[in-house]
């Protein structure tokens, strides 16, 4: 447990801990008993949403500078120990590639490594305005690329669009010669 609270461990996750315990990640727990109880929750209403005015995590992240650090800190960490993972063990898949757009791509540490693992690789990182720059909402446009780098989370009160995110991705991917869907992560 101590190895992940130390500062400079590859392997801290000590933003994390933070961040569970800040009020924002709180309150919807505090409201969870409300919203249990009310009728058939609306699509798109979760305890997250309930709990702050119907805005996603994302959202709240655009709004609050204080969980936008936290969370920036904390993926920041998790990519930078996944990256080391996908070259080592699926690096093969990327051989052969000219582009790729990594969606969600945070700072673009994934395409950091991937252009430096594979210099012909064009990497275009994609990831919202307050993220980088510039930027993109991956529900309205994917740049075109030879592939689609997605790391997908199964997030439901976070991050699920009001529309059909399948279509809108299908179709996405049909427009690339090749994508590279990986990995599951799953929220409360
Ligand atoms: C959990 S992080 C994952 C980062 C990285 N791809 C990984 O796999 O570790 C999710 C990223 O998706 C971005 N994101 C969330 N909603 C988005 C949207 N609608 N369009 C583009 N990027 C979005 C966030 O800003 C964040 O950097």
């Amino acid at each position: 447990m101590c190895g992940f609270l130390v500062k400079d461990s590859p392997f801290n996750a000590a933003t994390w801990f933070l961040l569970a315990n800040d009020p924002i990640a709180v309150d919807p727990w505090r409201s969870f008993g409300a919203w249990i109880r009310q009728p058939p929750a609306a699509a798109g209403d979760f305890p997250f949403t309930h709990a702050h005015n119907g805005k996603k995590l994302y959202e709240v992240c655009r709004d609050v500078p204080r969980i936008a650090k936290m969370m920036n800190e904390g993926i920041g960490r998790d990519i930078w120990l996944f990256s080391k993972a996908l070259l080592a063990k699926c690096g093969s898949h990327f051989n052969g590639l000219k582009s790729i757009v990594d969606v969600g791509g945070h700072t673009g540490t994934i395409s950091e490594d991937l252009a430096e693992a594979f210099p012909g690789i064009h990497c275009t990182v994609f990831d919202l305005a307050q993220v980088v720059s510039p930027a993109g909402d991956v529900f309205q446009e994917i740049p075109p690329a030879d592939a689609v780098f997605l790391k997908v989370s199964s997030s439901r009160s976070y991050d699920t669009p009001s529309h059909n995110m399948k279509s809108h991705f299908f179709s996405s991917f049909n427009a690339c010669s090749g994508y590279c869907a990986t990995g599951a992560t799953n929220h409360v």
